[in-house]
Order: C-alpha cells, then structure tokens, then sequence
C-alpha cells in the first residue's frame, strides 16, 4: 500500500495535502511518509523476528537524523560508508554496536574513529585495508572486528554505474583472491575475522542474482569453516529495487526475498552444522526510503519550442541528480489534477547544463504555478544534492498522519558562502 495517494483530485502524503506542506514551506521540499518507511523497514524486520538477524540500513541513501531516528527506535543497525555518517547514526540516537563500516577508501582517522565507538564491524575492501585497521587497532590496544567484502562475479542486470559485485569493479576483494586473503586477515594480530559480506549492486528488480551471490558466500564459508576460520555473521548486502512507475518489471517484495534468504540459510545451516544459526545481515538503502519520499516542485515557465517544450520548474539537477547522472526514469505526477490540453514536454531546471533536466517528453496538462511531485525520490534524492550555481537545498519535511514536521530547513544562500574567506 502507497501512502501517497489521490484524495478528491489533489496528492496527499498521509492525510496531509501536498498544497499546504508548498504554502508552509515553500518549494522545491521533499516531503516524506513515515507510516511508509516503518511498512518498508518492518518488511525486513518482521521475517527476520526471533532470529539472529540484523537490518542496517544503508544510510546514505538518505541520511536525515529524523528518519536515523525512527529507524534506530525500531531497531535498525546502519551501514556506514564515512566517519560523517557514524557521527550521523550517534547524534540521531543510533547504536554503533550495530553499525557495520563498508566502502573502499576507510582513512585512518575514520577507522580510529569507528573503533573507538565501537562499531560491530568494517566491511574491508582489500588487504592493503586490512594492514592498516590491524596497525590502528593495535596502536590503540584494540581488537578491530572485520569482515570481507567479496565480489562474487555476479551479474546484477542492472545499469553499469550502479553494479558493483563484477570483476572490473573497485568493490570488494575478488572471489578467487577471498580464501588467500581470509588466511591474512587471521592471522594479524589485532584483527577478529567475524563476517563476510558483499554487495552486487542497487535496483535489482529480480532477487535472483542476489541468491546466486549468497550461494557463493555459503561456499566459501564452507571452505573457510575446513580451515578453522570459522565465522559469525553472513551480510548479503544491499540492492533490492523498487518500483518507480516504469511500468514494465515489477520488483521482487521486500518480505519474499527475506523469506527466501533465511529458507536458503536455514537448510545449509542444517545440511552442515546441525542446525547452529548463522547472524544474517541485511543492508537495504533504496528498498527502506525510496518509495518513502516525493520531490515537490512548481512550474515557474512553459516554454514552447520548435522541436521540444519545456515545463521548466523550481527543483533541478542539484536537487536530484539521478535522471542527469543515470539517465534515470522517475515517474513526475501533477499534485492537484486539472483539466485541459495534455503537451509533451522535458520538465528542467534553472542550472547551466544542458543535462539539467528530470524528466522528458512527459505528457502533462499544467499551468505555471501548478505543483508537481516526483514520486519515488525518497532515496538518492537529498543525499546527492549538491550547492551547484549556489542553490541551497530543499527543505525535508516528515508526515505522520495529519502532522508535519520540518526535519530540515531550506539552506539561505548567505550560508553557502558562509566558509568561504576572500585573501586580504
Ligand atoms: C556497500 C553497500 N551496501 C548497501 C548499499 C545499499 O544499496 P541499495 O540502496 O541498492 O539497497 C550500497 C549502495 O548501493 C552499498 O554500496
Ligand atoms: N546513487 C545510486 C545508487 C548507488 C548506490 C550506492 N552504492 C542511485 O541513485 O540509484
């Protein structure tokens, strides 16, 4: 069930009408609904119930402290990819134990940083990384918990910039390098091997590579547990797609995927080790936030042209980046429906760049003034804003029921020079 929905003619998020969160706030905003993103987190939650299982939630899909919060209350742990995003899940009430550190580049400040929070584990790229949280970790007279990323060579059917588990890829440790490289890791001294991971890539509409990938972590598992490297937790990444209104494939459920995770899980656990359960990791980012937000727009011009006409409206490619960088399809819908001529036009931003656009040769009966809402921008949306021709960013508003709360406000351009210094 949406929690974006048509009442009498105009677009609600919850009970609230867009139109007014736009007089309030003003636009572009991204609005956003929580009884959405608890029913997309309680997806993974509710099968992973009575199981050592654990939901981090790959934040930087969307990072605001509100929706930390709401996720760390229901239990979440967090995929981290920076220290920013660790001071993020504390400052939001989150628990470092459950965060899990991932990403190729991990410095040592950040490192020291994880592991004096505390975190439950770094998901370590390459054996380069694994020397230096050894070298941190014993300088600090720690024990630093780790576990491999390692690419399965799994074909995610998805587009290129967003596959990450293939050969070519800067991911992870290559899966014919991961038995070499697990023989390293345990036998530095300041290191737990406690895990292995890995992550193919985002938007898969099919769950299918994903299981192929898990069956791959299970046989090197296997291969490991014959060498006395015997390991704690299985994290099969991210990368569950979701439905942005193409039309065409519909993603895989959030709850028959989890199912069939723990079905696989739970028959190898039993074929090889009696029964002993294995802590599974999930770390979802666009599968929690994505249908959990709208990007809310006006039209300021219509611009008729000989070839194209342009709806050119107030959010541009800073606001969301996805159609500009992935050419992707993000469904835009009119907030208040109206009657008159349907016109096809590319809807663009204000920005200097020909590739500031968020949609094209769209069908729409709109005015200037009218509001416009892109619907399934609750992730990658804010995250990958940027201040580009000095636009500060969109305000963020939370709905709960008929309440409206502002979790962030519209950056003022005084504050995008504001660390700026001209030389004396
Ligand atoms: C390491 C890692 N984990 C999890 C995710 C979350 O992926 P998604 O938003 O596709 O679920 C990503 C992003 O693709 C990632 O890089
Ligand atoms: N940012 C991408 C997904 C990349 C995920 C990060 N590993 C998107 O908007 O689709």
């Amino acid at each position: 069930m949406s929690h974006f929905s048509y009442q009498d003619g105009v677009l609600h998020a919850e009970s609230v009408p867009l139109p007014a969160i736009a007089r309030q706030f003003g636009s572009p905003t991204y609005v956003y609904s929580k009884a959405q993103l608890l029913q997309n987190f309680r997806g993974y939650a509710k099968p992973s119930q009575g199981r050592d299982a654990l939901v981090c939630y790959a934040m930087k899909a969307n990072s605001n402290l509100a929706i930390l919060d709401i996720l760390a209350r229901e239990g979440a742990g967090f995929d981290i990819v920076s220290g920013g995003e660790l001071l993020r899940v504390i400052a939001a009430g989150g628990d470092p134990g459950k965060v899990i550190f991932s990403g190729v580049g991990k410095t040592v400040a950040e490192i020291e940083l994880a592991l004096e929070k505390g975190i439950l584990c770094f998901n370590v790229e390459s054996i380069p990384e694994l020397h230096r949280i050894n070298d941190v970790a014993g300088r600090l007279g720690k024990r630093a918990p780790v576990s491999l990323r390692v690419n399965p060579n799994v074909d995610p059917k998805t587009h290129p910039y967003i596959a990450t588990g293939l050969k070519a890829s800067k991911f992870g440790v290559a899966f014919s390098d991961a038995l070499d490289t697990y023989r390293s890791a345990a036998a530095l001294p300041h290191l737990d091997v406690v895990g292995i991971d890995c992550h193919i890539g985002s938007q898969l509409l099919d769950d299918a590579p994903l299981l192929e990938a898990l069956d791959k972590l299970i046989e090197l598992i296997d291969t490991l547990a014959a060498e006395g490297i015997l390991l704690h937790h299985l994290d099969v990444g991210g990368g569950l797609g979701i439905d942005y209104g193409t039309g065409d494939n519909a993603p895989v459920a959030i709850g028959d995927y989890v199912s069939r995770v723990f079905a696989r899980v739970d028959a190898w656990r039993a074929e090889k080790y009696e029964g002993k359960p294995i802590k599974v990791i999930f770390e979802p980012g666009r599968s929690i936030v994505g249908n959990t937000g709208v990007l809310l727009m006006s039209v300021e011009f219509l611009k008729p042209g000989e070839e194209k006409n342009f709806c050119v409206v107030d959010a541009a490619m800073n606001d969301m980046a996805r159609p500009a960088l992935y050419q992707a399809w993000m469904d835009v819908k009119p907030v208040q429906q109206r009657e008159g001529a349907v016109v096809k036009y590319d809807l663009v931003g204000p920005i200097c760049e020909s590739g500031d656009w968020l949609a094209r040769d769209r069908e729409l009966a709109v005015e200037p003034g009218d509001l416009l809402a892109m619907m399934t921008g609750g992730a990658y949306g804010f995250t990958m804003a940027s201040n580009y021709n000095t636009r500060g960013r969109a305000a963020e508003v939370l709905v709960d029921g008929d309440k409206v709360h502002l979790i962030r406000r519209r950056e003022e351009p005084a504050e995008l020079f504001a660390l700026e210094s001209v030389v004396k």
